[in-house]
């Protein structure tokens, strides 16, 4: 076992009670990014999970799907496109409105962005309520995607949001709350 294999992850997450509305406990992976080797051994796991659904193209939520599907395209070696909130991506695009666990958002993509058939995993930083998930899952197939796969490095259970994306989802690290 390698130093890095040693590395619990959760260590690196910060919770911070009451944000950003009063009852919510937020998940906070700024402090698992700013250490190296987590970042790295978080990347690395993230890769052996995702890559064996082949994807053809890893499709980021923003904005913190930004920070996970970047280097993890760059690692697999396969495209990356930019799911955003409304009104910040040029030429034709699809939308969808979805509930979050604390409002609500609307997602886009570039009508272009896929080729009909390409294999296609959405990726985010965390998984909640599943309404974001499921809007991008949903999102993809109406542009074309083959949408093989979901991956997010943290995964609150309680909130069942899984149940709600229809597509395979894989997680790094779980919590019940
Ligand atoms: O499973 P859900 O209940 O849909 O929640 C998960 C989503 O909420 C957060 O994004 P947020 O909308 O806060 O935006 P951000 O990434 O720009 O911070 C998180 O990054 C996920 O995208
Ligand atoms: N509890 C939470 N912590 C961090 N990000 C979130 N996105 C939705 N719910 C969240």
């Amino acid at each position: 076992m390698t130093a890095h294999e040693e590395i619990d992850l959760k260590r690196f997450i910060r919770h911070v009670p009451d944000f950003p509305k009063p009852g919510i406990l937020f998940y906070d992976i700024s402090t698992l990014m700013r250490n190296p080797d987590a970042w790295q051994l978080a990347m690395g796991r993230l890769a052996r999970q995702v890559a064996p659904l082949k994807p053809d193209l890893l499709a980021a939520v923003e904005s913190r799907g930004f920070l996970t599907a970047a280097p993890l395209a760059d690692r697999l070696g396969c495209g990356l496109l930019m799911l955003r909130k409304c009104g910040k991506l040029p030429g034709e695009t699809i939308s969808h409105t979805y509930d979050l666990e604390y409002g609500s958002d609307t997602l886009e993509i570039q009508a272009d962005a896929i080729q009909p058939g390409q294999r296609v995993v959405v990726m985010d930083d965390l998984l909640a309520t599943g309404g974001t998930l499921a809007a991008s899952v949903a999102l993809l197939r109406k542009a074309g995607a083959n949408v093989v796969g979901a991956s997010v490095m943290v995964e609150l259970t309680s909130l069942g949001g899984r149940n709600k994306v229809d597509a395979p989802v894989s997680t790094l690290l779980t919590y019940k709350e």
